[in-house]
């Protein structure tokens, strides 16, 4: 069902411990996001959000690569430490003894299955595959029988998501794989020394290879069962090469800085700047204390051009923003250089996360740790990509007041059903309910926006004058794009001193008609 190793879990969470703010510092584009070609004009309906990470004066700083596993298998291991724990209780319950097994077969649907007589080494894999097939069929009825290698940790909520889509598809053979011809190349990676067996017409039907996969392969072939390659049972695809579902990418700069790509909805420019202090000209920079120039400090606050660092232990969070997702921690913490212009102690934690779907949450939690009171003002300025400006419309902002930043933030009631744009578009919306849509028809698809504790929405389309005016942006891209912001801006939001407050977006991608 699997390509193994590809979470090298035990390997990776081993490192875990060395992974301290301390010895690497992450610089992150606050969840800037891109589209799956890094441009605004080459939408293939995805985004990353790209979280840069450069070492930084540290030579004991672990990979992009392990930091990316560690990511991701994170939330397996706390799942597979629970799963663990009940089988431990259920071992001392002598719930998987094999005398049980035996004596007891009318409940053996309940059981774990012990292989009798096999000897555990590498060639006589392709055995156990088939004894375990031949034993579950004949004693479990079941909708799929799912063979995983011990190496791979399971997000047990995407397979159970996988496989209900397939129900009511009789006789299908799912996995992640590759078709066609075994390979026969030692240096290829998935090299099957048996290759020659493959196809000769001397083998027997369940003939057996080095590899279980290929042996499995070879079995289903002369079956009547579809095939289906499904890419998401790659575990992720970090040391895959496949250009299927890719939800997590690793990839480097033009700068050759490493990057951990979580695909997502949104885009970035062609020309946008990727090297540090300098906002990216896309994705979702955090636009953090303030917003635009309603103040002293520059354009959209500083949030958006500072390191970061991961928050290797967070407060804790509802289930719902870790449960099934791929999440990532990250905290801003004001320097002293900070606080010469803006002079308030804050913790900004922002969790980052992933779901299998593809929608992506943002969870902002902003303490005052000073001992005075401060306001501030938020927004996640989302650049969406959408196919072209001229046939987008947004709705839930119809009937709403709002602040037109073109005209010197000047107050007006939107009057029309939707907003559809056709020319250049600067506004705040206000009190707005928690959700706001934006309608793709060319691409056939809606871009949904949900957010909590954010009651403005920010509107911004520079269309083609003021597009030729900014550095970092195509003459053209105007057309490729909108941003849409869950935002705090009309009344700023004050924190006493210990106070927290907690901003929440959520941005997901449906398909429609
Ligand atoms: O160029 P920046 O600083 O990223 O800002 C882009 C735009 O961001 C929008 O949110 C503002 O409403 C615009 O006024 C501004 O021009």
């Amino acid at each position: 069902m699997t390509k193994e190793d590809q979470c090298g879990f035990e390997t990776d969470m081993s490192k875990a411990d060395s992974f301290s703010p301390n010895s690497q510092v992450i610089f992150v584009l606050v969840s800037s996001c891109i589209v799956e070609s890094d441009r605004f004009d080459n939408d293939q309906g995805g985004c990353h959000v790209w979280i840069k990470i450069t070492d930084y004066e540290s030579r004991s700083a672990i990979s992009v690569d392990d930091t990316l596993k560690i990511i991701t298998c994170r939330e397996q291991q706390k799942r597979l430490a629970a799963l663990q724990t009940e089988l431990g209780k259920a071992c001392e319950e002598g719930f998987v003894s094999k005398h049980l097994l035996d004596n007891n077969e009318k409940d053996s649907k309940k059981k774990i299955l012990a292989v009798n007589d096999h000897v555990e080494s590498p060639q006589e894999q392709s055995k156990k595959t088939k004894s375990f097939f031949v034993h579950a069929v004949e004693h479990w009825d079941a909708e799929f029988y799912a063979k995983v290698n011990d190496n791979v940790y399971v997000n047990l909520d995407a397979v159970g998501a996988v496989l209900a889509s397939y129900l009511d598809k009789p006789r299908v053979y799912i996995g992640c794989m590759k078709s066609g011809e075994v390979f026969s190349q030692p240096e290829q990676k998935w090299y099957e020394p048996e290759w020659w067996k493959f196809g000769d017409g001397k083998s027997s039907i369940l003939c057996t290879y080095t590899h279980d996969d290929v042996s499995a392969g070879s079995w289903f072939i002369g079956l009547d069962v579809k095939h289906v390659d499904e890419g998401k049972f790659c575990c992720s695809s970090w040391s895959s090469d496949r250009d299927s579902y890719k939800a997590v990418e690793l990839a480097k700069d033009k700068h050759g800085v490493g990057q951990v790509l979580l695909r997502n909805l949104c885009g970035a420019s062609v020309q946008a700047t990727f090297k540090p202090p300098t906002a990216v000209r896309g994705g979702i920079p955090i636009c953090f204390p303030q917003f635009g120039n309603r103040g002293n400090l520059e354009q959209h606050g500083y949030a958006r051009n500072r390191m970061w660092i991961v928050d290797d232990n967070p407060p804790p969070l509802h289930p719902n923003d870790f449960n099934g997702k791929i999440y990532i921690d990250l905290l801003l913490k004001s320097t002293d250089d900070d606080l010469k212009i803006w002079p308030h102690c804050f913790e900004f934690r922002l969790r980052v996360a992933l779901a299998f779907d593809g929608s992506l949450t943002l969870i902002s939690r902003i303490r005052n740790i000073n001992c005075k009171p401060f306001s501030f003002s938020i927004a996640y300025h989302t650049y969406f990509a959408v196919s072209d400006i001229s046939e987008v419309r947004v709705e839930g902002l119809e009937t709403l007041d709002y602040l037109d930043n073109l005209c010197n933030r000047e107050r007006f009631t939107e009057q029309g059903d939707a907003l559809t744009f056709e020319s250049e578009v600067d506004r705040v919306y206000l009190s707005s309910s928690d959700v706001a849509a934006i309608f793709d028809h060319e691409k056939k698809r809606t871009f949904l926006i949900k957010k909590e504790g954010l009651p403005d929405v920010v509107v911004w389309n520079p269309w083609e004058k003021k597009s030729k005016a900014i550095a970092d942006f195509g003459d053209e891209e105007y057309k490729h794009m909108l941003c849409v912001d869950g935002a705090a801006i009309e009344k700023p939001i004050t924190l006493k001193p210990g106070e927290e407050w907690t901003g929440r977006l959520e941005l997901s991608v449906t398909p429609t008609s």
